[in-house]
C-alpha cells in the first residue's frame, strides 16, 4: 500500500504514521502493521483485483497469524484495501478442471487457515469493507466481531454451485447464526444484502464507509482493554472448542469427500457454468 494510502487510512483515525510499524514486509497479498500504543494488528488483504483467495494469499493470512501468535497481539482488524470488495471468496481456478492432489492441498491449507483464524488467542474483527462471498464470508465468520460496509453481500452460495459444504463450514455458520437459519441459507446458497445480514445476525454492525467500518471493528476492540487477556482467552477457547475438536476428528475425511465431490463431471460442469456467469454478467 502507497504511504499516501496508509497515510489517509490512519490519519482519518487519528492515529499517526509513527506510532504503526509494519510487521512483515515481505508479504504480496498483505500488508500488516502494528499500532505500537494500543497492539492492534491491522491485516489488510491487497491482492489485486478483489482479493481472491489464492494459495498465496492463503499461506500470508496463516503465516502472519503464525507470527502474531508469537507477538504481543493485542487483538487483530481483517480487513481489505479495496472499498468494494472484502474478500471475493475461493479461487474459482481452483476447483475447475482440478488435479486431485492439488485441489487436496488446496482445500487443506484453507481448512488449516480457518482453524487457525477461528483458534487464535488473541481478539478478532473482520472490517468487511464491501462484498463477502463465500469465502470471505467463512473468513468474516472465524472473527469474533463483523462490521460490514453498506449495500454489500454476504453469504455462501456452495448449493447454487453445485458444492456440498464440509462440515466445518455448515458447523461455523450454525455457530454464528443458529441451526434454523444456517439450513435455511446454506441448502439455498443464499447471498444475503447487509440489511438482512445484520437481523439474522451474520454480520454484528453496518458501516457507512471503509474508515467507518476500521473505526467501529477498533471500538469493539477496544472493549477488551480493561478484560484480562487471560480468562478472555480460555474463554474464547472453551466456547469454540467443539468446532475445532471435531475438524481435528473428522477434518480428514470430511476433505475426502468433499474434494470427491468437487470431480464429479455434474460438478464441474455447474462450476464451469457458474465462473462463465461470473465472467460474462454486467458489471454495477
Ligand atoms: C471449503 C469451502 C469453503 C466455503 C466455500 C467456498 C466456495 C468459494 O469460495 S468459491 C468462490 C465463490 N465466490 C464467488 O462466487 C464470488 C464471485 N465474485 C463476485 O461475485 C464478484 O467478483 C465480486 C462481487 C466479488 C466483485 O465484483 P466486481 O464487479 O468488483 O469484480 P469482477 O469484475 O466480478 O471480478 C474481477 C475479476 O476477478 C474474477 N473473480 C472474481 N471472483 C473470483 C473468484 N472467486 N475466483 C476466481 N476469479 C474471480 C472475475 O471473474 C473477474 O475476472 P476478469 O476480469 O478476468 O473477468
Amino acid at each position: 500500500m502507497s504511504t499516501y494510502k496508509y497515510a489517509t487510512l490512519f490519519l482519518a483515525r487519528n492515529i499517526s504514521v509513527n506510532q504503526t510499524r509494519t510487521f512483515f514486509s515481505n508479504l504480496k497479498c498483505l500488508d500488516v502493521t502494528i499500532n505500537r500504543e494500543n497492539g492492534v494488528a491491522y491485516v489488510l488483504m491487497k491482492h489485486p483485483p478483489v482479493n481472491t483467495l489464492n494459495m498465496q494469499l492463503i499461506s500470508e493470512l496463516s503465516l502472519t497469524l503464525s507470527n502474531l501468535e508469537k507477538s504481543k497481539c493485542q487483538g487483530m482488524i481483517l480487513s481489505s484495501i479495496f472499498d468494494k470488495v472484502f474478500c471475493s471468496g475461493l479461487d474459482l481456478n481452483e476447483l475447475l478442471k482440478p488435479k486431485p492432489e492439488r485441489v487436496k492441498g488446496y482445500f487443506s491449507t484453507f481448512q488449516e487457515l480457518v482453524i487457525q483464524l477461528y483458534g487464535s488467542s488473541f481478539p478478532t474483527v473482520a472490517a468487511m469493507t464491501g462484498h463477502s462471498p463465500a469465502g470471505g464470508c467463512v473468513l468474516g465468520m472465524c472473527c469474533e466481531y463483523r462490521v460490514m460496509k453498506k449495500n454489500s453481500q454476504i453469504g455462501i452460495p456452495g448449493s447454487r454451485m453445485g458444492i456440498a459444504l464440509p462440515r466445518y463450514i455448515v458447523n461455523l455458520m450454525s455457530s454464528t447464526i443458529g441451526l434454523r437459519n444456517a439450513e435455511l441459507m446454506l441448502t439455498k446458497g443464499k447471498i444475503l444484502n447487509t440489511d438482512e445480514a445484520l437481523k439474522v445476525g451474520l454480520i454484528d454492525e453496518i458501516a457507512n464507509d471503509r474508515t467507518d467500518a476500521i473505526r467501529k471493528a477498533e471500538d469493539f476492540l477496544k472493549e477488551y482493554e480493561m478484560i484480562a487477556p487471560l480468562a478472555r482467552g480460555i474463554t474464547k477457547r472453551i466456547i469454540r472448542r467443539s468446532i475445532i475438536e471435531d475438524v481435528k476428528m473428522n477434518g480428514a475425511a470430511d476433505l475426502e469427500n468433499f474434494v470427491s465431490v468437487i470431480m464429479l463431471p455434474e460438478v464441474q460442469e455447474k462450476l464451469d457454468m457458474y465462473m462463465y456467469n461470473l465472467k460474462n454478467r454486467k458489471r454495477d
